[in-house]
């Protein structure tokens, strides 16, 4: 079967261990035995070791770790089709095969070679073309024990993992205990579980290569963002497209409000208004075209501004400041119920007050680095970065879905591995790994650009989550195409070309 390629993560579910079962259950009540599946999955992985690795010819040497279970499974199976092209394998079981496809496997392997016990693993390891591992996949329930974490000593020149790398959970992407058998290339069937997006998942992988094994059509609770669709403008009014208003801070820091502000307008608000304390209007007047400026000293200042109801999306934090001022101006903007961005300073004042955080509503969007979300939920950042002893492991995924619906609004938890929750418990992940990594956006002011795209799509009237879901995507989008050298304000202008390549 075709190796699908990692740029179709776009869009793709992500797999929790138990969508994967019953998808396997689903092909195994239609008549597709699991022997066949797990053959499949074999056939798979040597599929993809002769395109990663075309220079492993017969005569190779090949160590194959195998563990008790269905992953082990697909281990023998390997090791058998390898053999049966004159590699030299050397199989070594931690514990006799249990689950019954893997039984059956290690029968077949046991016609052509033999089952070598653990004590030999490390020196067959050390002298590999090629070392395995087939230890654990989504079964993993506890930490690696001793005999298995020593293995990380072995340097070996190539490193594959079927399915996961042993160690790593499935579903939170964090190591369960503190060892797990790092790999340069992982190889994994159907569809990408969570765990290798998440948190450590994509530098304990290595590259990811993603197979078919002819289950049915994934579905599944949680999918990755995928290409934004409706951002065509038609023939229209500027005000059918929104107004959002920025607040910004003090002079001199008013360069990240700007940088948002520009983002929301470039992503096609109708109008943009920025709005600053009035000895900071000369200097973002010198900056500001298109945007238009207006002086908001306080709240009562913003509340008459908030009368024009045409002003359907607010973005507050980008250099506001965490004064008295700003505090006030964060619960007016609150109190007016409209489709309301906080970010950066925003969310310092929110989870310094309980009464803004009362004040919090179901059109909010919090988009918090990891940092800010630890202030805002201080135990789930705890048990999102704490020690772990069994799997599965609290993840990013758990720790933003419990903080909105805590919270009561949408929630975008920023990292390489971005999470979209909604307080209804739905879920998105922007991941910017494998090939879709973005290394050049971690640079000042790239968060300031990503809450002015969702606030823009919030003024063209979309709701948090999928504005938050689209920014997410478009924002990484954006960086790529820029590449190496990239800096915030970059960000904005990429948009018209990526919008372009989108069809538009
Ligand atoms: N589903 C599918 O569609 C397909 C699945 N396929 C393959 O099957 C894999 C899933 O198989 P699986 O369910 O048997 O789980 P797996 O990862 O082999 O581990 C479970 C075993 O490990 C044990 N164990 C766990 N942690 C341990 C530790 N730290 N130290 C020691 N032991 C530990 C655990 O013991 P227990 O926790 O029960 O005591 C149990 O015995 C999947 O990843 C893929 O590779 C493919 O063939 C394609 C179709
Ligand atoms: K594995």
């Amino acid at each position: 079967m075709d190796a699908r390629s990692v740029g179709s993560l776009d869009g793709a579910w992500l797999l929790s261990a138990t969508e994967m079962r019953a998808a396997e259950a689903r092909a195994i009540a239609a008549g597709t035995p699991g022997a066949v599946l797990m053959e499949r999955a074999a056939a798979s992985v040597v599929a993809a070791i002769d395109a990663q690795w075309p220079e492993l010819q017969p005569g190779a040497r090949i160590c194959v770790l195998c563990g008790p279970g269905g992953n082990g499974g697909d281990g023998y199976a390997v090791a058998r089709m390898l053999a049966a092209r004159g590699m030299r394998v050397a199989l070594h079981a931690l514990a006799p095969a249990s689950h019954p496809d893997a039984v059956g496997q290690a029968t077949l392997w046991r016609e052509m070679g033999e089952i070598g016990g653990w004590d030999g693993a490390t020196n067959s390891a050390a002298s590999a073309d090629l070392v395995i591992d087939a230890l654990f996949g989504i079964g993993l329930s506890r930490p690696l024990g001793a005999e298995i974490a020593a293995l990380r000593e072995v340097r070996a020149p190539r490193r594959l993992a079927i399915d996961l790398p042993s160690g790593l959970c499935s579903e939170s992407g964090r190591v369960i205990g503190e060892a797990c058998l790092d790999a340069d290339f992982t190889v994994t069937f159907h569809a990408p579980k969570r765990g290798h997006v998440l948190a450590e998942g994509p530098a304990r992988c290595g590259r990811l290569d993603l197979r078919d094994i002819g289950l049915d059509a994934v579905g599944g609770e949680i999918a990755l963002t995928g290409v934004p669709a409706d951002l065509a403008k038609r023939a229209g009014h500027k005000y059918g497209y929104g107004h959002a208003l920025v607040l910004s801070g003090e002079v001199g820091r008013g360069g990240a409000a700007r940088m948002a502000a520009r983002a929301a307008l470039r992503i096609g608000a109708g109008l943009v208004t920025l709005g600053c304390p009035a000895a900071a209007l000369q200097e973002n007047a010198a900056r500001l075209d298109a945007i238009m400026l207006r002086p908001v000293r306080d709240e009562e200042a913003l509340a008459g501004l908030l009368e024009d109801a045409r002003l359907n999306a607010l973005l507050l934090g980008p250099g506001l400041g965490t004064g008295a001022r700003e505090r006030d101006l964060v619960a007016q903007a609150l109190s007016a119920g409209r489709a309301t961005v906080l970010d950066a300073d925003a969310l310092t004042l929110v989870a310094n007050d309980d009464g803004l955080r009362g004040a919090l509503h179901p059109g909010c969007l919090l988009t918090p680095h990891e940092g800010e979300f630890a202030r805002l939920c201080t135990d789930l950042a705890d048990r999102m970065t704490g020690p772990t002893t069994s799997g599965p492991a609290f993840s990013r995924l758990d720790a933003a879905r419990e903080a909105a619906a805590r919270l009561g609004c949408t929630l975008l938890l920023k990292g390489p591995d971005t999470v979209i929750a909604a307080p209804d418990g739905r879920a998105r992940v922007n991941a910017s790994v494998y090939d879709r990594a973005a290394p050049w956006l971690a640079t000042a002011g790239a968060g300031d650009v990503l809450a002015g795209i969702a606030a823009g799509l919030m003024a063209r009237g979309r709701d948090g989550f999928d504005a938050a879901s689209t920014a997410a995507w478009l924002h990484s989008a954006a960086a790529r195409r820029f590449g190496p050298g990239l800096i915030a304000e970059d960000l904005p202008e990429q948009l018209p070309g990526l919008l372009r390549e989108l069809g538009l």
